[in-house]
Formats: structure tokens, C-alpha cells, sequence
């Protein structure tokens, strides 16, 4: 449903988006992750035809997003959650939206009760909403023409706790009744929960991409041994480095099994031995997107 290729974005000198490939299927939710800066946002605005590329090409349902007639019975987007006109109420909003796609208003209150915005907040301008509100409003906005594929940029950003978990129901939902849905963020934990597939971007470039769980299960095992120097050099034997954690463990990039055969026949007990799973997902996360300056990403 959306297939961008070999997408590239330079402005001057630099390349903000660099060679960006990747597709999203019926019935999935794709986690577009990346640190602040990354190409996300100029990736997403390439694909809904807002910023020209300077190379490569992307089509959503078939076709560039610009080709396609009545878009918004398509594709819901969300970039921007304070674009949305201040002084309109909300309810103002969502029924010029519907007019403009040749929708019956009448389906406005419900739409706004849908996304947790009541009659009282619906009448409320738009300038009084608080961020979460607006970021509500706007996957209400998006999901107006009832689109088959969503693309939505940081759509969390704004929501509490309570409100990042009933977006994650709503997308959910929509990609199990055959939805398509592309959300980037800048924090792993807010997408995990929710994505199907991850792509991982990083000063413009693909960093990996993939099924989630594949990745999970490819991001290695956590080791506690009795003895750090004999297990590192077990390690060795194994053309393998460990990385050392503060507790005493080693995130190695192997399965559970050769290292438990490779400790045994060295004689090295181990105290400890279980995928990594999310927590080594969360390290080659910022592993691969640059380490120490992203402390935040893991908050
Ligand atoms: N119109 C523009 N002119 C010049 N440089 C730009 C422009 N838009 C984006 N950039 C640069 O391109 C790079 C990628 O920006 P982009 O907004 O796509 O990143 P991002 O991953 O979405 O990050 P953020 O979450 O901070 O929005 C950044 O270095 C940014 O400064």
C-alpha cells in the first residue's frame, strides 16, 4: 500500500533523506523510528507529495500520492497536528474536511467521540486545545474518509500514558481490519508495543528494517557469568564481542544455545542466560542511530 524506492532528499550539501527504501503491507502497523533529525518527517512529507525528491519515487495505493483524485478516502495523514486552523472549532474542522471529500457531515460528532473529544470539546477553537487534544483531533481528521492507509509523524508526541495506550488500540484495530498504517517516532518504546515491522533510520540512511519480532529475536542474549575474563574468552573462541553491562551482564550478538554449548565445553558457568528481546532491541536501537546522545530515546 505504500512502496517508496530509493528515496533521496538533498538540501545543499546534505543529504536528508538518503536512499530510503521500504514497503507497507494491508493489516500492519510499521514503526518508522529514528532520533530527532533523522529524515523522518522529510521521508513522510515526501511520500504525501509535499516535498519534491531529488531522487527516487513513492507511490501509496498504487500511484504518486498527488495523482491520487479525493486523497483523503485513501490516505489519512497526520504531519502536523498544529496545522489545523486556530480559531476553528473542532467540529468546524472535521466538517470542512468532510465537505471538502463530498462526505455527509453528519458523521462529525461521532468521529470527534471516537477519538475522546466530547461535544463540549468539539465546540471548544482550536487554539484552546491542548496538544494531546489536537493530536486526537487530527487522527479524527485523518480518519474522516475512512482511508485504507494512515500516515501519521510523531502522533504521540502531546498524549499522556493513558492516551499514547488508546492510540495504540485505535491503530491496532485499524490494521487488523486490513488497514495500512506508517508511524514514525523518535522513541522505541512508544512504537514497540504497536508495530508489526520497524524501519530504522538514522542521519538519512536505513539503518535496518524488518519484522519486529525477527528483530527482537536478532538482537542477542544476555549473559551473567561467574567468571567475566573466562567468558570473554570464550567470547573470542567464538569470534564474538560482548557488551558489558553496569549489572554485571553481557549483551552477546548470538544465540542462547551456542553460547551455553561454548560456555559448558570451556567449563564457564553461567547464572544467567535469556533472550534479550526488547531490551536488546532498545540497545541496537541506539547502537545504530548514535549511542550516548540519545539517553532520551530510551526514557
Ligand atoms: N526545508 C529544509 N531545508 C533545509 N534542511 C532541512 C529542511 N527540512 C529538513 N531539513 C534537514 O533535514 C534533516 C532531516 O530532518 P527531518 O525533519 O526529516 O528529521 P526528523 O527525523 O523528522 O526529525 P524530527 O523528529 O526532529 O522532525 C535535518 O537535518 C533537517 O535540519
Amino acid at each position: 500500500m505504500i512502496a517508496v524506492e530509493n528515496l533521496t532528499k538533498r538540501y545543499g550539501d546534505q543529504r536528508a533523506v538518503d536512499d530510503v527504501s521500504f514497503t507497507c503491507e494491508p493489516g500492519t502497523v510499521t514503526g518508522f523510528l529514528g532520533p530527532n533529525g533523522a529524515g523522518k518527517s522529510t521521508t513522510l512529507r515526501m511520500i504525501c507529495g509535499l516535498t519534491p525528491p531529488s531522487a527516487g519515487s513513492a507511490t501509496v495505493c498504487g500511484r504518486p500520492y498527488r495523482q491520487l483524485g479525493n486523497p483523503g478516502r485513501h490516505v489519512g495523514v497526520l504531519l502536523d497536528a498544529s496545522a489545523q486552523h486556530a480559531g476553528r472549532t473542532g467540529r468546524e474542522t472535521l466538517a470542512l474536511a468532510a465537505l471538502t471529500m463530498g462526505l455527509d457531515t453528519g458523521r462529525v460528532p461521532e468521529r470527534l467521540a471516537r477519538v475522546g473529544l466530547d461535544a463540549t470539546a468539539g465546540k471548544r477553537r482550536v487554539r484552546a486545545y491542548s496538544l494531546g487534544m489536537r493530536q486526537r483531533l487530527g487522527l479524527a481528521y485523518a480518519m474522516l474518509g475512512d482511508p485504507a492507509v494512515l500516515i501519521l509523524d510523531e502522533p504521540a508526541n502531546g498524549l499522556d500514558p493513558e492516551g499514547i495506550y488508546w492510540m495504540r488500540g485505535l491503530l491496532r484495530e485499524f490494521a487488523d481490519r486490513g488497514g495500512t498504517v506508517l508511524l514514525s517516532s523518535h522513541l522505541l518504546r512508544e512504537v514497540e508495543a504497536v508495530a508489526d515491522r520497524l524501519v530504522v533510520i538514522g542521519k538519512g540512511r536505513i539503518l535496518t528494517q524488518g519484522d519486529k519480532n525477527e528483530l527482537l529475536s536478532a538482537a542477542g542474549t544476555v549473559v551473567r557469568p561467574t567468571d567475566p575474563a573466562a567468558f570473554d574468552a570464550v567470547l573470542r573462541t567464538m569470534g564474538l564481542t560482548g557488551t558489558r553491562s553496569a549489572d554485571g551482564t553481557v549483551l552477546v550478538p548470538a544465540e542462547p544455545e551456542a553460547i551455553a554449548r561454548a560456555a559448558a565445553g570451556a567449563g564457564v558457568v553461567l547464572l544467567e542466560l535469556r533472550p534479550a528481546g526488547a531490551g536488546g532491541l532498545e540497545e541496537m536501537f541506539l547502537r545504530l542511530t548514535g549511542g550516548a546522545e540519545l539517553e532520551e530515546a530510551t526514557r
